[in-house]
């Protein structure tokens, strides 16, 4: 069975006031990922991409067309009837500030999806924490930081390890490393691919870099006019 399947996926924008205007962002995007797998998303600025994976975490409601996740038609279900469902698809943004409270500490922001979701017991919670940022390699001494105190690189790590804390079946990474230094990039590609191979969790991987999208992704496909237009 699919992780995802999405089927003939339309998303049309209307904007103006006085006349409107409409963009076609997404037109007919059809795929499916198999459990496991990574597809690559390979587009141009302004071609679809973001949208795409807004719509799949349902953050953007589509104009037409289906998602289905693990077999159920998820397209037009309000989260609070899909149970544990939209847990197991998560999000890394380009920039993980936005995914994180500048208030928070790190300790609590990782602890806060474990503590919402009921994950753990309060006694076990510390012991979780530790596991959860050995899996992608932070330094403990950062977890009593806030935001602000810790670079891009290290930040990006506390968004997967926020997100492994829900053990997601599938993670859309929307260029999750196009704001970080090539070294640091590679650091953070890794642990993404060692995540797949340990806990064989999916990827949607998407970039406007061909050479990171190629070395990520089992197939890839080409995104122009919010159309998929070439499979390699
Ligand atoms: N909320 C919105 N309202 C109106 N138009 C939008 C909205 N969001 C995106 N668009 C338009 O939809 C098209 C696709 O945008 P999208 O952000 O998905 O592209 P992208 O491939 O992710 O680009 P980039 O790589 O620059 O982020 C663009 O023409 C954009 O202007």
């Amino acid at each position: 069975m699919s992780i995802l399947e999405v089927r003939n996926l339309r998303k049309v924008f209307t904007s103006g006031i006085f006349k409107k205007t409409t963009i076609t962002a997404l037109d007919g995007v059809t795929f499916s990922l198999k459990r496991g797998s990574t597809l690559g998303i390979l587009g141009s600025s302004g071609s679809g991409k973001s949208t795409l994976a807004r719509s799949l975490l349902r953050l953007i409601e589509p104009t037409s067309g289906q998602i289905l996740m693990m077999g159920q038609d998820v397209t037009h279900v309000p989260h609070h009837s899909l149970g544990w469902l939209p847990q197991k698809i998560q999000i890394i943004f380009q920039n993980p500030e936005s995914s994180l409270n500048p208030r928070m500490r790190i300790y609590d922001a990782i602890a806060e999806p474990l503590r919402i979701h009921s994950i753990c017991t309060g006694d076990e919670e510390e012991d979780h924490i530790l596991d959860l940022i050995g899996r992608v390699n932070l330094n403990p001494e950062l977890l009593f930081r806030y935001p602000f105190e810790l670079s891009g690189g290290q930040l990006q790590r506390v968004v997967i390890a926020r997100i492994l804390a829900l053990e997601p079946e599938c993670i859309v990474a929307d260029e999750p490393t196009s704001m970080l230094d090539a070294s640091v990039q590679a650091q953070i590609l890794n642990i993404m691919k060692d995540l797949q191979e340990s806990r064989g969790i999916s990827f949607i991987f998407i970039s406007h870099d061909r050479d990171v999208v190629e070395w990520m992704s089992d197939q890839i496909a080409v995104m122009e006019h919010g159309k998929l237009v070439e499979w390699i």
